[in-house]
């Protein structure tokens, strides 16, 4: 079984460990395989993918496409590590406004899958972080939606204290 899927506290949010071929010439591993993916809850096809290049304190989010461009994301860090955020916003959900986060490395190769209909963020706890993303939607800068980063409704336990952000995401901090 070349990936290992593990329901997070949210049960839709999955930690998937990829299987690493180490040898005397440096590692393999597979980062996506449909089949494996669908048999384990990860059901939506990808159609585009991202990538991010942050410093050190930097948080990106908590972001989210609206209905009908909602995007799946599965997320893993190139270089560096991060501290990945996923958060409920399905309204009839059990778990609406509950997070779930998992720090994701260039070492532990982990993967965080965050379904349609959650905002999605990320710190940086790195000198530098490189992220590579799949995304189940297209970007649609008409959809494109967010949350305070520091929602006290939702009250993220983040390890950075006075993080970079964006102006957009700084904004969002107005209400
Ligand atoms: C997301 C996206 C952005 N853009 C353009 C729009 C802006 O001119 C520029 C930077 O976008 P933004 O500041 O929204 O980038 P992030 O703050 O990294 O946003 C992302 O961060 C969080 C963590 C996410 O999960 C989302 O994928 C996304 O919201 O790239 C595109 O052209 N295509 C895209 O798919």
């Amino acid at each position: 079984m070349p990936f290992e899927f593990k329901k997070m506290e949210i049960p839709d949010v999955i930690l998937v460990t990829p299987r690493v071929f180490e040898d005397d010439r440096g590692y393999f591993m597979e980062t996506y395989k449909a089949s494996e993916f669908k048999a384990n809850g990860i059901e939506e096809d990808f159609v585009q993918d991202n990538q991010s290049f942050s410093k050190r304190n930097v948080i990106r989010g908590l972001h989210f496409q609206k209905k009908p461009h909602a995007q799946g994301k599965l997320v893993r860090c190139l270089q560096g590590s991060i501290w990945d955020v996923a958060v409920d916003l399905r309204e009839n959900s059990a778990t609406y406004k509950k997070w779930a986060a998992a720090e994701l490395t260039s070492d532990n190769k982990q993967m965080l899958y965050i379904p349609p209909g959650f905002a999605h963020g990320f710190a940086t706890l790195s000198d530098t972080a490189i992220i590579s993303y799949k995304c189940t939607a297209e970007y649609c800068k008409d959809a494109d939606s967010g949350i305070r980063w520091n929602d006290p409704e939702i009250s993220i336990a983040w390890p950075v204290e006075e993080p970079i952000l964006s102006q957009k995401d700084f904004d969002a901090n107005k209400g």
